[in-house]
């Protein structure tokens, strides 16, 4: 048996080499075609490269070939067409890849194809080592590449615009710059600023020409809101007062409108007021804009004085995510929160504007920032046209803030023409529910701010209508008063250089009303959006005991030195005279250091309280920090 088993297996074995030897030969064919694979694979990323590098653009190659093959199948651009009777306008613009960027090893994560716009973010797969994109794609009114001029943009955009308020029928047009930092905002408004005034006198001078003499004059202003306060660009940054009228009517107390004849007037007061923004540099760029800068063009009668039309160019802050800010100061947090409510409000107030007259009158929050409060007839006046221009950096490490960008310029209409995810359908049913949730919360929030601040509004109550009272569009139109060169102030009323702002707010809080609040938000530990609107009150609370501690320490300055006169008066009294009371000197000594002590106490109350408001923003600002408020 045993014998015959070893028979067996004498004749097999061969039969199972020669099956083993092919198999390892097998094997080893498929490894050396997956080397020669790799190498290949090897040698045309290296070729890619070279190429990519040749083309100034040195990024993640393997990146750089997804984006490109997405392109390859992408849909090409839809030419782009005038659409003058566009209440609401919302548009894209891709600015190009700057060397700054190229150096960082960035890539161009976004293309362009009118009227969509799809940000292809990087992602690795959870093996940590597989490279993908996820493209997530946007549909608005126009989107523009990185090759239209902004005389392309212009066209279609602002254009529509001009010819909406030279209609001479009061309307209101505004176009807002909107964008992360650094994203081409204010090249964008300053290309369109030239064009605007280029544009206006050439249309003015052909009514002129038909009508022989046209009656409308141009006037100018340009303000900014930085932090709490607002001030006017064409006057020494003087501070201006935002009151609302017996009509309901917002006025920016002192505001100057300053008269332009032609474009080289128009661009003159324009630069001037480009020129004294407030500026800082960040990250992004070294020269960014931290305020919402306000340029008004407004064409009047020159008889009557009437508003025939009013354009507002906003180029707007810098919109940054509440993470970017925790590491910077208290000034740039409370900046950032202030900037944050605005463009809350700014959303809320044209979505209002974008559902009037389809389903209703809605309420306009205008009063939730100043910004909105300063532009409340562009959302509320029945001849309203409003343009949006988000502008969007094109580098792979912006496609968080360019999607929050594209999200938020998606929500500002009512009517979306949608994001278009190309992932699952289900993604889309998510996001469109978070979409919900957040517009819902944001308009809770919206409304808590509308109520605290109709609470404990600043403004005085309105005054009653008499006569002349600024230079804002009531006013009627007094001849121009020569200045220097060939401008004119369009307004006689010069404001106070300093003003003193009496504070109206609540007596600062004390310490142990911020002791309950750090143990308030221990205890709850959870991120209530409640935590923003209180985050945004304290800032503004902020600002206000800012301008009134500060005015408290010039006045403490002052009586101190007052008083230093009358002490030295005093002791000259008492030194030059032989025969003096010391009673009367005692007396007058204690009254005088009495009242030293009244102006420490009252300034070092006011410091403590101010002391606390800023502990109280510091805890709730952490608190918020890395939730997106907007
Ligand atoms: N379309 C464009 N074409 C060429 N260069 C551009 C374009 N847009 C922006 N830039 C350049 O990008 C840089 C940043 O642009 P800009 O200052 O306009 O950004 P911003 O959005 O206004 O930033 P911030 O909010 O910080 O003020 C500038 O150097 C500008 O010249």
């Amino acid at each position: 048996m045993n014998r015959r088993l070893s028979v067996n297996n004498d004749q097999n074995r061969p039969q199972g080499i020669d099956k083993t030897r092919q198999a390892v030969e097998q094997l080893e064919a498929e490894r050396e075609a997956r080397r020669r694979a790799m190498q290949n694979r090897k040698k045309a990323r290296e070729v890619a490269a070279q190429k990519n590098l040749e083309k100034g653009n040195p990024g993640d190659v393997d990146f750089i070939g997804h984006v490109e093959s997405w392109r390859l199948t992408s849909p090409s651009p839809s030419p782009h067409s005038l659409s003058s009777a566009l209440k609401i306008c919302i548009c894209v613009r891709k600015r190009p890849i700057s060397s700054k960027e190229i150096k960082k090893k960035d890539h161009d994560s976004i293309t362009v194809t009118n009227p969509l716009v799809t940000v292809h973010s990087a992602k690795l797969k959870v093996d940590g080592i597989t490279k993908y994109i996820e493209n997530n794609s946007f549909k608005f009114d126009h989107s523009f590449s990185e090759f239209e001029d902004t005389h392309e943009l212009y066209k279609y955009t602002t254009w529509p615009l001009v010819e909406f308020i030279l209609e001479g029928k009061g309307g209101r047009a505004t176009a807002f710059a909107y964008g992360q930092t650094g994203s081409g905002k204010t090249y964008t408004m300053s290309g369109i600023q030239k064009m605007v005034a280029t544009d206006i006198f050439t249309k003015l001078g052909e009514e002129e020409g038909r009508c022989k003499g046209s009656d409308t004059v141009v006037t100018v202003s340009f303000f900014e809101l930085y932090g709490g306060r607002c001030q006017d660009l064409l006057n020494e940054r003087c501070r201006l007062k935002i009151l609302e009228d017996g009509k309901g009517e917002v006025v920016v107390q002192g505001l100057e409108e300053y008269q332009a004849s032609n474009p080289s007037d128009f661009l003159t007061l324009v630069d001037a007021g480009n020129r004294n923004r407030t500026t800082h540099a960040t990250e992004a760029n070294d020269t960014s804009s931290r305020s919402h800068a306000i340029c008004q063009i407004l064409l009047r009668s020159s008889e009557t004085g009437r508003l025939k039309g009013k354009l507002s160019l906003v180029d707007l802050a810098g919109s940054e995510r509440g993470s970017d800010t925790k590491s910077h100061n208290r000034q740039r947090r409370t900046e950032s929160s202030e900037i944050n409510k605005s463009l809350l409000a700014l959303k809320e107030c044209i979505r209002a504007l974008d559902s009037n007259g389809t389903a209703g009158k809605a309420h306009v929050p205008y009063r939730a920032s100043k910004l909105t409060l300063v532009l409340k007839d562009c959302f509320t006046s029945a001849l309203a046209k409003t343009t949006m221009i988000a502008t969007v950096s094109p580098s792979s490490s912006s496609c968080d803030h360019t999607l929050n960008t594209l999200r938020y310029a998606d929500r500002v209409k009512e009517k979306k023409v949608g994001e278009i995810s190309s992932a699952a359908r289900r993604e889309l049913e998510i996001e469109d529910k978070a979409r919900k949730e957040r517009s819902r919360l944001e308009k809770r929030e919206i409304r808590q701010q509308f109520n605290q601040d109709v609470e404990d509004d600043d403004l005085p109550p309105p005054p009653k209508p008499k006569g002349r009272k600024s230079s804002q569009s009531k006013v009627p139109y007094s001849p121009p008063r020569p200045q220097s060169g060939s401008l004119s102030r369009a307004s006689s009323k010069s404001p106070p250089r300093k003003e003193r702002i009496e504070s109206k707010s609540s007596a600062p809080s004390s310490s142990s009303d911020v002791d309950l609040l750090h143990s308030s938000l221990q205890s709850s530990g959870s991120l209530a959006l409640s935590d923003v609107a209180l985050l945004h009150k304290t800032v503004d609370r902020i600002f206000e005991e800012e301008e009134t501690l500060l005015n408290l320490h010039m006045s403490t300055i002052q009586e101190s030195a007052e008083l230093l006169t009358l002490e030295g008066k005093l002791l000259q009294e008492v030194q030059g005279k032989e025969d003096y009371s010391i009673d009367d000197y005692a007396k007058k000594l204690e009254d005088i250091i009495e009242r030293k002590l009244g102006l420490i106490e009252r300034l070092s109350e006011r410091l403590k309280g101010f002391r606390g408001m800023l502990k109280e923003e510091e805890i709730l600002s952490q608190k918020v920090g890395s939730m997106p408020s907007y």
